[in-house]
């Protein structure tokens, strides 16, 4: 039997915290057709809202640093104000979607990060066993638009703060035992650039070697490479495609225009 099209989508918080950017992301988010689940992060609001109380925020390799009182914010910024504004805006679209953490459902549960060198606090990893794929699948097909934020549990009662990159690969490759998946990361550059100042000179399809090669020339740093950890690391599991593009130009996809930069195995 043929299985049926996913859309995994993730949008990064540069995207969220510009009005104008979110409501064209969102509109073509609805044109897309079939199953979908929108993935959001938030970093740069939470980073802002704990500067405003006054909580130096503290990240490593991009990773928050999540101390009780940044669990407090993250759980505010990320389950609250983000996720609920994101599902009322689709619903205006005519999206039906719910908003989850992965404590809701019980669909994803991770592990607290052991510590190591650096005591990342309450931080969830995720593991092969996190993702609920069938629970997540019946929601799918009762009709409802997942959207999730960057929220985990550990089963314990405990919620712990979980990158949303992460979130969407491993929802990704869970998934796609049950459906055709395409991953997508929506930012704010138009893909995997070869220069991060000049939009046009983006790179249209990376394989692994081609990744390395980039890394070693420092051509992508900083957010980018965890994220392209997360796209190979789905695309090796047998996700069907993994996309990086600009939110802005999602519409593309729909028209069948070239978006973004492309992964290869
Ligand atoms: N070669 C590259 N092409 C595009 N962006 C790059 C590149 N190398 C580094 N970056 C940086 O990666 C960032 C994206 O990562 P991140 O901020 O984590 O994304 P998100 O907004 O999804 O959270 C970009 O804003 C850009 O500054
Ligand atoms: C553990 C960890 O680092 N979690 C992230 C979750 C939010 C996120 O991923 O947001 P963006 O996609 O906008 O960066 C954080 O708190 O920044």
């Amino acid at each position: 039997m043929e299985s049926k099209a996913l859309h995994i989508i993730k949008i990064g918080g540069n995207v969220i915290d510009n009005s104008e950017n979110l409501y064209h992301f969102l509109k073509d988010f609805t044109a897309l057709d079939g199953y979908k689940i929108l993935v959001h992060g938030g970093g740069k609001v939470a980073t802002q809202l704990s500067e405003t109380l006054g909580i130096e925020p503290k990240l490593v390799d991009g990773r928050r640093i999540t101390d009780v009182e940044t669990l407090r914010i993250v759980t505010m910024v990320y389950g609250g104000l983000i996720n609920k504004n994101i599902v009322a805006q689709l619903q205006r679209f005519g999206t039906n979607a719910i908003g989850l953490t992965g404590a809701d459902g019980n669909f994803i549960r991770t592990k607290k990060r052991p510590v190591k060198t650096i005591d990342y606090g309450f931080v969830g990893d995720i593991d092969k066993s996190s993702v609920d794929s069938q629970a997540i699948a019946r929601l799918l097909e009762a009709g409802f638009t997942p959207a999730f934020c960057a929220l985990t549990h550990d089963g314990d009662g405990q919620l712990l703060n979980t990158n949303a990159d992460t979130i969407a690969s491993a929802l990704a490759v869970s998934l796609s035992t049950l459906f055709e998946t395409t991953l997508i990361y929506c930012f704010e550059k138009k893909g995997v650039l070869m220069d991060v100042d000049d939009e046009d000179s983006i790179i249209r399809d990376i394989d692994p070697a081609g990744y390395e090669e980039l890394k070693e020339k420092q051509i992508i740093h900083s957010g980018m490479l965890p994220k392209l950890e997360n796209a190979f690391a789905a695309i090796a599991s047998g996700v069907k495609a993994v996309v990086i593009g600009k939110s802005d130009d999602l519409g593309e996809l729909k028209n069948g225009r070239p978006f973004g930069t492309r992964l290869s195995k």
